[in-house]
């Protein structure tokens, strides 16, 4: 098995509290805070101290794991009632990506299995670890399939973080370049800035530039003459929700890159484990798609950008329909379409 080069963790269980690598205070610095309760985890998630589909479930999961721990109760229907709270309260954080409802279901299922506390508070650890470790050679199995898409001296665009620190490790459209890094085979990454939390400026280029990636930064709006100038040879993003047809939410602009991709003729990827998979619905119509405080969008860093009291709208994904996506790369392999014949060959 490959080993690849080391990348700075996310979320770290600690038994008695979740150390999280603070994403909202990249890339100027790098701190470690520590999660002591299921409020904690709530914050940390609804803040983007962390983010990134995967990472937000996996984080979720310690925090059940975290809350269970706590409960003083010796009642064992008391204890599940007041863990299954600690679920739904981590549930109601963020609505659209399908890790986190994936990763609270199985929590939830180890919980109402359990038949003494005792059991249950080491059951439910156990599955977060579980859940973590999955995920590692889920976007390790990831970069090996995606990097088999690329050749020796491809330019590949990407948008937001779909990184080593949006998942347990590694990350997912982000994997195959940490692949190739290893393996010495030159790639070279257009990180578009990704407005408004920046994700690809402040997290994008920090990851790949603490890896050596070659790695050049773009705003939003110059990815069309990125795309034609620099000859890019494909699109790579990270998804927070797969429709069953193959539709596809993730970070807002995804979709203007897909159409983009589609002008120019190049493959457009999305990378994602089975755990990002929903299909419970047919289409990306009934992906929830959050939205997000207007101060994202009238500040940077603190600094207002625009009028007060002007009027916003802050969605923070869009959905990207099949017909423009090339194929979904997952640890069980590439899925070409008809999406909606061929996934669930892929996803369990
Ligand atoms: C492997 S991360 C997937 C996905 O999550 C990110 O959203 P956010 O930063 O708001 O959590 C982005 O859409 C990534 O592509």
């Amino acid at each position: 098995m490959t080993t690849l080069a080391p990348l700075p963790y996310s979320v770290h269980w600690d038994d008695t509290h979740i150390t999280l690598l603070n994403q909202q205070a990249l890339p100027s610095i790098t701190e470690f805070i520590e999660l002591h309760s299921v409020d904690d985890v709530y914050d940390s998630i609804l803040s983007l101290k962390v983010r990134g589909a995967p990472a937000i479930g996996l984080t979720a999961a310690f925090g059940v794991a975290l809350g269970a721990k706590q409960e003083t109760t010796a009642e064992l229907g008391e204890f599940k009632k007041n863990v299954t709270r600690h679920i739904e309260k981590l549930a109601s954080s963020r609505p659209t990506a399908v890790n986190l409802f994936w990763a609270l279901r199985r929590m939830e299922n180890t919980l109402q299995a359990a038949q003494s506390i005792s059991t249950a508070k080491e059951a439910l650890v156990s599955e977060a670890k579980a859940i973590f470790a999955e995920d590692e050679e889920m976007c390790r199995k990831i970069g090996e399939h995606g990097l088999s898409l690329f050749k020796r001296g491809d330019s590949i665009l990407t948008h937001c973080n779909a990184g080593g620190i949006a998942t347990a490790r590694y990350g997912t459209a982000l994997a195959p370049f940490h692949l190739a890094k290893e393996r010495d085979i030159p790639l070279k990454v257009y990180a578009c800035e990704t407005r408004p939390v920046l994700q690809g400026a402040r997290l994008t280029a920090w990851e790949l530039m603490q890896a050596g990636v070659d790695v050049t930064l773009i705003s939003d709006n110059m990815a069309a003459h990125t795309i034609h100038q620099k000859r890019i040879n494909g699109i790579i993003v990270g998804a927070d929700r797969i429709a069953a047809n193959g539709d596809t939410a993730n970070k807002i602009g995804t979709l203007g890159l897909a159409i983009l991709a589609k002008h120019f003729g190049i493959p457009f990827y999305v990378a994602a484990p089975s755990s990002t998979f929903d299909l419970s619905i047919e289409s990306g119509t009934s992906i929830p798609i959050e939205e997000r405080n207007e101060a994202e969008i009238t500040f940077i860093q603190g600094v207002r950008i625009a009028p007060e009291n002007v009027k916003t709208f802050n969605p923070a994904f869009d959905v990207t329909p099949n017909h423009l996506i090339t194929s979904i790369i997952t640890e069980n392999g590439i899925i070409t379409p008809d999406f909606f014949k061929n996934i669930p060959h892929f996803v369990n």
